[in-house]
């Protein structure tokens, strides 16, 4: 039977970097894997045909998709809008939607980037960390949120952190369960000498952890998991954490990896229905100029394999054709360094592909 991914494109640099992920994944369909591709916008681009970031059409289309690869949303143009039609909203929205409250964000070092971490190559040689961030909940989500104006004239901003205790649960199982597979480490990112939320997010997974006596579970504050990802990163196997601080930490393990240009996203449901990102936004600054790096985004095309559809053969393809094509020299500008080829968007997909079809 045919199976479908809804392809969104997005925002910024998503339609760009969108196209190579695509063309990579058509590599497999010259192959005989029967796919089909449906196109849907969100976010900015939704908002411009239909008037709202996440519009009934893509609903449909996502929610009858086997998987969802999806660009990146937002952009200046839209800051003004109304807050419930901005892009990011949008991408909320579908977050929401489908249920997808474990977002799985690699961070891996390819040994060819060693110099392209900000971090001392003897620091990052053969970092692996998976970073587990609860999706659909935390401070993103919980009501009351809004500005609003007081009697006396003044404003007021509010936004509310909360966690049911079954939302902390099912992410601490999908984390333990990596961790399994993995090194058997995992690290809770918390703010529990502060934060009530965090401290029953601790004490949940204080319980979860019974059910895997092979897991060393650690506890750690945010902030000081913030300073010891610069500091010491190999120390880390999986961490979980809450949609907000994992937002942050992600971003800024990207850098240990070279660029946020490579990595990848993967935000799963209990079906095991996913929807497939790179972890970085629009990059108006390069946007419509085919100089973004693609390959977060044909990273997140091999999690697709790998999640959705059960194909980890195609997916180890991808990351192997991935790896030859940074040996080969090719950089996009964001890994750039003396010596290279700088290439752009597309040379870059061009090579993957090539790549891919030899292996
Ligand atoms: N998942 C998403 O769709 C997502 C994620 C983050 C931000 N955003 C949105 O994107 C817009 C821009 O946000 P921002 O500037 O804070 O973050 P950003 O991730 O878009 O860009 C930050 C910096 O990283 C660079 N960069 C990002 N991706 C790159 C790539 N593939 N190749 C090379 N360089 C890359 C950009 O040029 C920029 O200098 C905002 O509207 C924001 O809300 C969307
Ligand atoms: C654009 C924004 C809503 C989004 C988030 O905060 O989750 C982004 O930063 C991400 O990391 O996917
Ligand atoms: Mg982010």
């Amino acid at each position: 039977m045919t199976q479908t991914i809804a392809v969104l494109p997005g925002d910024g640099i998503g339609p760009e970097i969108i196209a190579q992920a695509v063309r990579v994944l058509e590599v497999f369909q010259q192959k005989g894997w029967d796919i089909q591709f449906q196109y849907a916008p969100l976010g900015g681009a939704a908002y411009d045909e239909y008037g709202v970031p996440y519009p009934e059409f893509t609903q449909n289309i996502c929610r009858q998709a086997d998987a969802v690869l999806l660009g990146a949303v937002g952009g200046p143009q839209y800051d003004n809008l109304d807050r419930p039609l901005r892009p990011e909203r949008g991408l909320l929205a579908i977050r929401k939607d489908l249920n997808l409250f474990a977002n799985l964000r690699p961070a891996i070092l390819y040994p060819e980037l060693a110099n392209a971490s900000t971090l001392k190559p003897e620091v990052v040689a053969g970092l692996d960390i998976l970073i587990v961030r609860e999706l659909t909940g935390d401070i993103y989500f919980a009501e009351p949120r809004g500005i609003s104006q007081l009697a006396d004239g003044t404003r007021e901003g509010v936004n509310t952190m909360r966690y049911h205790e079954s939302e902390i649960r099912r992410i601490g199982h999908i984390a333990f369960q990596a961790a399994q597979k993995r090194n058997k480490k995992l690290c809770s990112v918390d703010k529990a000498n502060v934060l009530e939320t965090t401290e029953l997010w601790k004490q949940i997974m204080n319980e979860i952890a019974a059910d895997y006596p092979d897991v060393e579970l650690s506890h750690m504050y945010v902030d000081n998991a913030a300073m010891q990802l610069v500091k010491a990163p190999k120390q880390f196997d999986v961490m979980v954490t809450g949609n907000i601080f994992g937002d942050i930490l992600s971003d800024e393990a990207s850098m240990l990896t070279g660029s946020i240009g490579m990595l990848p996203s993967a935000s799963l449901n209990e079906t095991g229905k996913g929807l497939y990102e790179p972890s970085h936004g629009s990059a108006p600054d390069i946007a419509g100029q085919n100089k973004a790096n693609p390959l977060a985004t044909i990273l997140s095309a091999a999690m697709m394999l790998r999640y959705s559809f059960n194909q980890d053969g195609f997916a180890n393809a991808i990351e192997q054709a991935v790896q030859s094509v940074l040996k080969q020299g090719l950089r996009t500008g964001d890994i750039y360094e003396d010596g290279c080829q700088l290439v752009s968007c597309s040379e870059m997909g061009d090579a993957v592909v090539a790549a891919l079809q030899s292996i």
